[in-house]
């Protein structure tokens, strides 16, 4: 029957390349596996399910998902896709496709489930320990990344979490136990998952915990868009500073691994060929990733965020920046999805944006009705192949070619609950999005950019924090009713780049092929 199911999505998938030609792209354009990782991605909260197994405490997404009107489909992460029980299966599904790397998330409150206050938990500890342990014996690098939103709840109540400097004593801390139990078989550090989008949807527009916002914002309970997004910021890049040093001192030349951070890369092109649209496209970039990575890697924020800010934006002292100077990072990680348009809002009227507005510009999809791209099922998500480039090399430019990782990248589809896995599977929507971003990826690479990896977002269907489980990422379906997995035609399709046998239904023409071989 399994059989079956994969003769057919084959079959499926060479009329797919056949007719539509989808990938020029092949392995053989990127570097050797032992010099590039090929992945997918996950985070803790949004697969592993089990959320009081193996003596876990409430995080604060456990405790945000159970309150009402915080999530689309009025779901939770309470069970996910239950990888919790089933990561040795997942595993396989991951080896079969023939990825030489894996990037998953460490839920702190299974370590740590009171933060510094308590103990280490040995059930959260033997968890990751058998899920590297398995990776390593299929070939597997595990990539992990220390801080994907979720912290134990506990750090919420007691001193509210990332808005207060007593999280990088906490987030050391819980580090610190990362390196010293994982590190002699984990190469690969993310200290943290996106601050930068963090920041905002925790204290901007207030769509993830705590919930906080203000007016014009948007209309929270508690908080104040224009300052705390900065606030929470700062405590983010003094700890992901922090834990850098630790790893440096204690760790890096025994264990011999590297750090990095991974951001939100979008991309941003200006909404009319203006000098004022320009300089709101310069501004938005300043907001997103400079906002993290010019601190990080250059000692301070970028001159946009100050101009506009002014003393609302915390100032490094001393100290901090000799630290950050010292510390800096090995590799950046970007995640990037999409390209949006920019339209200046210091000269021009607009309406208020909840995601760029801080950055006095409003972000659109559409020029004249036009959307930028192909739409994907994620609202605001459209597929603009060529922002993959752009990202690429003005990250390279204004970071001196840094060793890079794309640590996301990935196709949304949209569901609604009387769907089955049967219309999900034929997404050759997500192998042209997957394919069109490689292709501008590997221009990047020949232009001198220093790419080492990439990583698609997902291998399975998860919960999409607010949008729930209405939006599918992944190239395995997930029946979230039975927990069973099947594989989409992305993910034959992956494993066939991933082997280079693309090459040889591309390239009928044998002389093509052998330069391929022998080059
Ligand atoms: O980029 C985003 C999230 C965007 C968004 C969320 C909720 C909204 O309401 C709007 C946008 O996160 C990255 O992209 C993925 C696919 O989304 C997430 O599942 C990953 O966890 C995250 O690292």
């Amino acid at each position: 029957m399994a059989r079956e199911a994969a003769l057919w999505l084959l079959l499926l998938l060479s009329a797919h390349l056949l007719l539509r030609r989808a990938s020029a792209i092949h392995r053989g354009q990127f570097p050797p596996p032992t010099s590039f990782l090929f992945g997918t991605s996950t985070a803790a909260y949004q697969i592993e399910g089990g959320y009081l197994e193996g003596k876990k405490s409430l995080s604060n997404w456990d405790v945000y998902t159970h309150k009402q009107g915080t999530i689309e489909d009025g779901s939770n992460g309470d069970i996910a896709a239950d990888h919790y029980h089933r990561y040795m299966e997942d595993i396989e599904l991951m080896h079969s496709l023939g990825v030489n790397s894996y990037r998953f998330s460490i839920a702190w409150a299974r370590i740590l489930p009171r933060g510094r206050f308590g103990h280490v938990n040995p059930d959260g500890v033997a968890f990751y320990n058998a899920i590297i342990n398995a990776l390593l014996h299929k070939g597997i690098q595990p990539f992990v990344t220390i801080f994907h939103y979720d912290i134990p709840h506990e750090l919420e109540e007691r001193y509210g979490g990332w808005l207060s400097p007593e999280i990088q004593k906490d987030f050391g801390y819980f580090a610190n136990i990362c390196f010293r139990l994982f590190g002699d078989r984990v190469k690969f550090w993310l200290t943290m998952n996106q601050p930068n989008l963090l920041a905002k949807f925790s204290y901007l527009n207030g769509w993830f915990p705590p919930g906080h916002c203000s007016e014009p914002f948007g209309n929270c309970a508690f908080g104040n868009s224009s300052i705390e997004p900065y606030i929470a910021g700062h405590n983010m890049i003094l700890s992901h500073a922090n834990v850098v040093s630790i790893y440096r001192n204690n760790y890096q030349e025994r264990q011999g691994g590297y750090i990095g951070i991974a951001v939100s890369a979008r991309w941003y092109e200006p909404l009319r060929n203006t000098t004022i649209d320009q300089l709101a496209v310069e501004r938005a970039i300043s907001f997103n990733v400079p906002w993290f990575l010019d601190p990080i890697i250059l000692g301070d924020y970028p001159a946009e965020m100050r101009k506009i800010l002014g003393p609302t934006l915390p100032e490094f002292t001393l100290k901090q920046k000799k630290k950050l100077h010292a510390t800096k990072l090995d590799f950046i990680g970007l995640n990037h999805y999409s390209t949006w348009y920019v339209k200046d809002c210091i000269f021009s009227p607009c309406e208020m944006d909840p995601m760029d507005g801080d950055a006095r510009v409003l972000s659109l999809v559409e020029r004249d009705g036009v959307p930028i791209g192909k739409e994907t099922g994620a609202p605001f998500f459209y597929d603009v192949p060529h922002g993959m480039e752009k990202a690429v090399m003005y990250y390279k430019q204004r970071y001196n070619n840094t060793p890079t990782y794309i640590t996301e990248n990935g196709y949304a589809q949209a569901s609604n609950s009387s769907m089955t896995a049967k219309d999900f599977t034929g997404d050759t929507e997500r192998i042209d999005y997957i394919s069109g971003y490689l292709t501008y990826l590997v221009s990047a690479i020949r232009k001198g950019a220093d790419v080492r990896g990439y990583f698609v977002w997902s291998i399975l269907d998860d919960f999409e924090w607010t949008s729930g489980y209405k939006d599918r990422f992944g190239l395995y379906h997930v029946d979230f009713k039975t927990q069973k997995r099947t594989p989409k035609l992305s993910a034959e399709w992956f494993r066939e780049f991933l082997k280079g046998s693309l090459v040889s239904r591309e390239f009928q023409n044998g002389s093509q092929l052998q330069q391929y071989y022998t080059s």
